[in-house]
Order: C-alpha cells, then sequence, then structure tokens
C-alpha cells in the first residue's frame, strides 16, 4: 500500500473523529433503517443492525415499503432473494426513498442472475442509492449494467466474489461519482470510496467467508450508520467496525458456528474509540 502523505494523514484524522461521531450518535438516538432484503440472511441482518444501536424493521409489500421509506431514517435495500412482489416493491420504494432525500443503502446480490433482478437494478440508477454496498464482482458488475464500467469485465457468478478488490476499484469510483455518494467493495481487505477519497479498511476473518449473511448484514449496519451521517462516513464505519469485530470473534471461535455468536457480541461491544482506530489508509483518486 502507498504511504500517506502529509494530506492524506490530515484527512485520515478528520475520518477517524467523524466515525466516533458516527457511532455515538446511533448509540444514542436508535435510528430507524428499514430493510427489504433477502429471506436467507434476513434473521442477522436484523440482529446486526440492533447490536450497533440501530432499529430494524424488514418488509415485503410494495405500500410497506413506500411507508417505512418516509418513516424511518435510512433504509436498506437487498436484492439476494426475489419474489414476484418485488417487482412492485423495490421501485416503488426506492423512488420513495429518493423523492423524499432519505439515505439508503443498495447491495446488488447476484447481479446477473435473471430479468427481475436486472431490471430492478437498471431501475436504481436514476434513484441514486447513497451507499452502493457489494463484493468486488458485484461492485464490477453493476458498473457494467449502468454503463459506467469501462473496459472492466466482472467474473460474478452467484452470490460470492470471484474477483480481487482491488479490481473493483475504478467501478467503485466511477459509481460513487455517479451516485455522489459511497460505494463499499467487502472483501480480505474491503475498499471504501466516495468519488475522491479511497479508504483501504484491515482485518475480519476467514470465517466470514463461511457464513451467510456477513455482506449483508454489513449493508444493514450501514443503513443505520448512514442515518446519522454522511454515506463515505457510514459506509466506513460499517466496514470498521465489520473487521474490528470479525478480528476479535475469530480470536474466540474455533469454526464458523460460534464466530457467528461472537462476532453479534463484539458488534455490540466495540467502542466508538476501537472502531474509529482499526486499521485503514487513504489514498487520494
Ligand atoms: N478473507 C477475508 N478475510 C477477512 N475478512 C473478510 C474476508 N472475506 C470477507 N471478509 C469480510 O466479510 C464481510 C463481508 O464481505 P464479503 O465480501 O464476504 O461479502 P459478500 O460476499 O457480499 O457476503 P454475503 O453475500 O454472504 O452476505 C466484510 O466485512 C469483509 O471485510
Ligand atoms: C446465499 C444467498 N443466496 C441468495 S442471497 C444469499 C445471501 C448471501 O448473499
Ligand atoms: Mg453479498
Amino acid at each position: 500500500m502507498n504511504k500517506m502523505n502529509k494530506m492524506d494523514e490530515m484527512n485520515k484524522t478528520m475520518i477517524q473523529n467523524q466515525i466516533i461521531a458516527a457511532v455515538n450518535a446511533v448509540r444514542n438516538s436508535n435510528p430507524l433503517a428499514g430493510s427489504i432484503t433477502n429471506v436467507i440472511t434476513i434473521h442477522f441482518v436484523a440482529n446486526a443492525q440492533l447490536a450497533v444501536g440501530g432499529s430494524a424493521a424488514m418488509v415485503f409489500l410494495p405500500e410497506e415499503g413506500a411507508f417505512l421509506a418516509n418513516a424511518g431514517n435510512a433504509f436498506y435495500i437487498n436484492v439476494g432473494g426475489l419474489l414476484p412482489i418485488h417487482e412492485e416493491t423495490l421501485p416503488q420504494t426506492a423512488k420513495t426513498l429518493h423523492d423524499a432525500g432519505k439515505p439508503w443503502v443498495l447491495d446488488p446480490v447476484a447481479i446477473g442472475i435473471g430479468s427481475v433482478r436486472t431490471k430492478a437494478l437498471l431501475q436504481f440508477k436514476e434513484y441514486k442509492p447513497s451507499i452502493i454496498r457489494g463484493n468486488a464482482s458485484e461492485i464490477i458488475a453493476l458498473a457494467g449494467l449502468w454503463g459506467l464500467g469501462g473496459e472492466n469485465k466482472s467474473n460474478v457468478r452467484g452470490v460470492d466474489s470471484t474477483d480481487a478488490v482491488i479490481a473493483a476499484k475504478e467501478a467503485a469510483v466511477s459509481l460513487a461519482k455517479w451516485t455522489g455518494g459511497a460505494v463499499a467493495v467487502s472483501g480480505e481487505t474491503d475498499l471504501v470510496t466516495n468519488g475522491s477519497i479511497i479508504a483501504f479498511s484491515h482485518g475480519g476473518s476467514h470465517f466470514m467467508e463461511k457464513i451467510t449473511g456477513s455482506g449483508c448484514s454489513l449493508g444493514g449496519v450501514a443503513a443505520v450508520y448512514a442515518a446519522e451521517s454522511d454515506s463515505f462516513t457510514a459506509a466506513l464505519t460499517a466496514t470498521a467496525v465489520y473487521n474490528l469485530a470479525g478480528k476479535r470473534a475469530e480470536q474466540k471461535a474455533d469454526g464458523p458456528g460460534r464466530f457467528q455468536v461472537h462476532f453479534l457480541d463484539e458488534l455490540y461491544n466495540a467502542t466508538a474509540e476501537d472502531i474509529a482506530t482499526n486499521p485503514f489508509e487513504i489514498e487520494t483518486v
């Protein structure tokens, strides 16, 4: 990784203060982040949102998506396990969020599978999600679908990434420039950008690839922080607390089962200062 210059060091200190403010604001205000998310990991998403201090509510119906979009402080949309009703619920909720100016997070899980998912993901381009969170293959594929991808081709194959995080750097920057928000690419080292600076966040655990929903719940937690901070700070705070909690949980677990339990406890117990000092570097685009 490049050595950071003086400007990057100053940016880093400012960002760390914003992370501390975001963590504390969420714990003080218990913001409501509604979700439309897949049934495979829905319980883990809600538990992770509660563990960091948020309030969770999962809905499926179009009128309920629109209601929660207006009533909540932020929202999470994950296209992982689509049902027929989603064809109506997804665009209606995203339009409501856009029109109401509410922060919202998109996880384009399994982009490339089926026409319903592709149509929904295309519609989201104009509704500009505040944070796009995905693994490297999903981020490259979304930039391609939105015509922002350049030459880069995704090897997307389902829900697990087959591309390295760094291969998604240009796609992430282009997507962030389009939305005016932030993009978080997950993997062994995570990349978070707002289109002008990039943070590389370290930590986590190999066990996170052995439980389903670590990425989905990271998106749900990013929505909780987005209720209380700007998109880049929210995306980086969520990423940092995941990397910290993952590293700590791995030390206590000898397999993915108990890892998941310890992980929730570590999300709950992490202090704002610990989250802000979890290792990351800054690079200016
Ligand atoms: N090999 C690894 N080492 C350390 N941390 C990892 C590793 N792989 C993933 N992570 C962490 O796991 C979390 C989820 O990232 P991942 O890339 O697995 O998401 P995902 O593929 O969308 O997951 P899912 O779709 O199963 O919810 C992130 O916090 C990331 O930092
Ligand atoms: C396993 C799985 N299948 C569809 S969504 C999902 C959760 C992880 O993305
Ligand atoms: Mg995923």
